[in-house]
């Protein structure tokens, strides 16, 4: 094997596969240095097992709005084995050759900077080697779980997104401090496959604080019709477990205790660049990697230093580090190549406009570009228009109470949408509409020929249309 490539990617996950793929395209040599498992995070312990482990509970709950339709309880065991082939039984052989195909070359072990264009590589069996790239390094390590520092929490053996995604057995009793993505999405599941005591530390005042409130309203809404406990403006002040696989005691700031099999911390996430010799490249080895549009490291002397997916802190999704990626990619191939490298595909903004996102709870929440609170902070000249999703005749024929809200943002000077929410059951596809509609700016009146099909829940943009008097 070699030990110079064009480029060398430290971090097999999605966003690192994907610079991998475009550099290759573009004619260069790429090394894939990963130390854990091709396909990161994503593939295994984050956005593939927890959409396994909800697909069912909303299902059941689908099942239950329509008359005529009756569902057994939820087998939990077959569930988590269906879990365990979404994730090919944590053995990443397909996702090797995938690289391999690019073609790329799959270097197996933990990556680290040794100065510019160099990495050193710590080998699994303890050996070392160092790698040289002639054009770039592409740093795609990715996050990790943030633990907050409440005292006696750490040595509770918590679960983070790591554990709860990979459950071997259902907690009869789950307590989960935070209220953002992971902690609804994974309450909601581990409440559904049989944690029938599901409480929620919640420390602000709402759940999903980022999304409009009113969809924080319905997840809450459905949460406690269903059993969870969510307890907001709740502080966590203490935490213990008295012996090792007995239950956790939550002390909490209101001096009532909770007490529950396992304890899940999702409370956001911090960069993972532990160790990877930030500070041999004159940068700070302790906070997300900060880049440019076209994904190159700031303050980099020579600028072959690039960053893209979890590890630069600009969107923490999947999609969002893979097109980060893709332009990264291209970018450092037309560099190599001394061509043009500012074609509009080689710059990756946006996550300017407000990045697209599903919340895969029952109801889904989805969101792009700006809510109104932002878009008015940002000082947009704004008017917002909302409309009930459960009134249009499509989302009714999906079955008996569905619940619902739409709501439009809408630049009033350009007459273009700023953001756009959904929030409902399945509403999830409802969404690439509203993100076509918010990056290319489309105006309203060009919004209005665009005719939904009838009966489908998209006669939602008609109906947000004439709320705003079209
Ligand atoms: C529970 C959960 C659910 C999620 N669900 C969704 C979802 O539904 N949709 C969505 O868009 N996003 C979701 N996300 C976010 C998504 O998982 C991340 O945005 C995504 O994984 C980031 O991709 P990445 O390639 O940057 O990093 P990662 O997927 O974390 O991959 C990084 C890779 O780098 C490797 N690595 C790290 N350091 C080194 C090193 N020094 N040397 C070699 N290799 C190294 C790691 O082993 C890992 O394989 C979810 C996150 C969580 C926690
Ligand atoms: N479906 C999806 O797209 C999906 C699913 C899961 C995760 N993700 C991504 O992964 C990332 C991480 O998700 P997350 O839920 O961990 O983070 P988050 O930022 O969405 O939510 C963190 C929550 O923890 C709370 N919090 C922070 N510090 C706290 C403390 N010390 N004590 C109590 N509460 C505290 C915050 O107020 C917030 O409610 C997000 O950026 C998210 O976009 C995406």
């Amino acid at each position: 094997m070699p030990d110079e490539f064009d480029v060398i990617v430290i971090g097999g996950g999605p966003a690192g596969e994907n610079v991998a793929d475009r550099a290759g395209r573009g004619g260069l040599t790429v090394a894939v240095v990963e130390g854990g498992l091709a396909g990161g995070e994503c593939s295994y312990w984050a956005c593939v097992p927890s959409k396994a482990l909800l697909r069912p509970v909303e299902l059941a709950a689908e099942v239950g709005r329509m008359p005529g339709l009756r569902l057994g309880p939820i087998d939990a065991g077959a569930v988590l084995a269906r879990r365990d082939e979404a994730v090919s039984h944590y053995d990443d052989t397909g996702q090797v050759r995938w690289i391999e195909g690019v073609p790329a070359t799959f270097v197996r072990g933990r990556g680290s900077l040794d100065g510019p264009l160099r990495v050193r590589v710590a080998e699994p069996g303890g050996g070392s080697r160092s790698l040289t790239a002639r054009h770039a390094v592409v740093l795609a390590t990715g996050s990790h779980a943030a633990v907050p520092p409440v005292p006696g929490l750490a040595e509770a053996e918590p679960w983070t997104s790591h554990e709860v995604t990979a459950v071997k057995a259902v907690p009869g009793s789950l307590a989960v401090i935070g209220g953002g993505v992971v902690a609804c999405e994974m309450a909601q599941a581990m409440h559904g496959l049989g944690a029938a005591r599901t409480t929620m530390l919640v420390r602000g005042d709402r759940l999903l604080p980022r999304m409009e409130p009113f969809a924080s309203e319905l997840v809450a809404e459905s949460f406690a019709a269903s059993g969870i406990d969510v307890r907001t403006g709740t502080g966590v002040v203490r935490v213990e477990r008295s012996s090792p696989g007995g239950p956790v005691t939550v002390h909490l700031s209101s001096g009532a205790l909770v007490e529950a099999d396992e304890l899940l911390v999702a409370t956001g996430r911090r960069p993972a660049v532990d160790g990877i010799g930030l500070e041999s490249v004159g940068l700070p080895g302790d906070r997300f990697v900060e880049v440019d549009d076209s994904m190159r490291a700031t303050g980099v002397d020579g600028g072959w230093l690039y960053a893209v997916g979890d590890v630069n802190g600009r969107d923490l999704l999947t999609h969002m580090g893979k097109y980060q990626a893709r332009a990264c990619g291209d970018v450092i191939a037309a560099r190599a190549k001394g061509e043009p490298d500012d074609l509009p595909s080689m710059r990756a903004g946006a996550g300017g406009y407000g990045a697209p996102q599903v919340v895969f709870t029952d109801p889904q929440v989805c969101a792009v570009g700006r809510t109104e609170a932002l878009a008015r902070a940002d000082g947009f000249p704004v008017r917002a228009v909302e409309y009930d999703l459960g009134a249009v005749t499509g989302a009714y024929l999906l079955g008996d109470g569905y619940r619902g809200r739409a709501k439009a943002v809408v630049d009033t000077e350009r007459r273009v949408l700023l953001g756009v929410t959904f929030a409902g059951p399945g509403a999830a596809e409802l969404l690439h509409a509203a993100t076509i509609a918010v990056t290319a700016e489309v105006p309203l009146e060009r919004l209005w020929h665009a005719v939904p099909p009838f009966p489908t829940v998209s006669e939602i943009w008609l109906r947000l249309l004439e709320a705003y008097g079209l």
